[in-house]
């Protein structure tokens, strides 16, 4: 089982706008001096990264502590407010209990295709990682579980689980597996993606659909799109646009995907799904409650 920071870090983030508006950014990074002779420009740039993230890990997680316990306290706070007024607590301040006791099967599988280690920041490995407790502690929660699969799972993102969360007791995971394979599976499966333009109406039971392991602030557009393709792998997007505005790009992360699939299953409902796993930061409230669709439509 996660031990109880991590079972922190997996849970539903609640807002903390307030709490954490005086932390102070770190400071934007200069640009890496020229490449030594014989080194690749790209050598140098992820060496040098490296070597940025090293010198600014500690000032990074102590920063992130501090965001965290500030979050706690804002929501304490806000918990004793209602208390003392005796009012009950509204739900978006409620946390979900940590095991649900009344989950039903899905039938779905879900892939996490974590083969694009290479293509990841340092960072970005500790955020899929983070993404990957996400899943985890989603998948115990929601009211439907799939199986959830890891593949390709090596490299740093395995020397993360390794060394930095290994309290997590991943490789006793329920319905979660992490295999070193690469493979894919090329019958009743789907790779979605948000670089394709055919939408996904229902998620069928029986089938593996599959999601890019990936952290890569769009750096790499298309990047599951061409793999799926390779590899005769039928692709869909999720069918945002058609009930909800966004703002900002559609593509969603990793931990957000499986969320929301899972919370398809609550009422075969996306639109509810969208609704309930996106922050509503990203959701654009619709003054005249039309969907989309009826805004485009002559
Ligand atoms: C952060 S995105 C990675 C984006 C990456 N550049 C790519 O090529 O997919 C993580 C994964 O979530 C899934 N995803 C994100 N947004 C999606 C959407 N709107 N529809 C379907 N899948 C989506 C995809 O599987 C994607 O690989």
């Amino acid at each position: 089982m996660l031990s109880s920071g991590e079972e922190q870090k997996a849970d539903i983030p609640v807002d903390t706008t307030d709490a954490v508006n005086d932390v102070k950014p770190i400071a934007r990074a200069p640009q890496f001096p020229p490449p030594p002779e014989g080194v690749s420009k790209s050598a140098w740039k992820k060496i040098c990264r490296k070597k940025r993230f090293e010198e600014t890990k500690a000032e990074y997680l102590q920063g992130r502590k501090v965001k965290k316990a500030r979050a706690r306290q804002v929501r304490r706070e806000k918990l004793k407010e209602y208390t003392d007024r005796g009012e009950e607590i509204p739900d978006e301040l409620k946390r979900p209990p940590k095991v649900n006791l009344n989950q039903k099967d899905s039938g779905i599988t879900i892939i996490l295709d974590c083969s694009f280690d290479e293509l990841m920041h340092e960072r970005e490995i500790v955020s899929l990682s983070t993404q990957v407790v996400r899943a985890y502690s989603s998948n115990k929660r929601e009211n439907n579980y799939a199986k959830i699969k890891v593949t390709s799972f090596g490299k740093r993102l395995k020397q993360r689980f390794d060394n930095d969360l290994s309290n997590s007791n991943y490789t006793n995971w329920k319905n979660f597996e992490f295999c070193a394979d690469a493979t894919l599976p090329t019958e009743n499966a789907v790779y979605l993606t948000a670089d394709t333009d055919e939408k996904i109406d229902t998620l069928e039971p029986g089938t593996t659909y599959i999601v890019g392991g990936i952290v890569d602030k769009n750096r790499h557009k298309n990047l599951c799109l061409n793999k799926a393709k390779e590899l005769n792998i039928p692709t869909r997007r999720l069918p945002i646009g058609e009930f909800i505005n966004l703002f900002g790009r559609k593509v969603l992360t990793t931990s957000h995907m499986v969320q929301l699939m899972l919370r398809y299953f609550d009422n075969k409902d996306w639109k509810e799904a969208f609704e309930s796993v996106l922050p509503p930061r990203k959701l654009e409230t619709d003054p005249n409650n039309e969907t989309p669709e009826e805004k485009i439509s002559p």
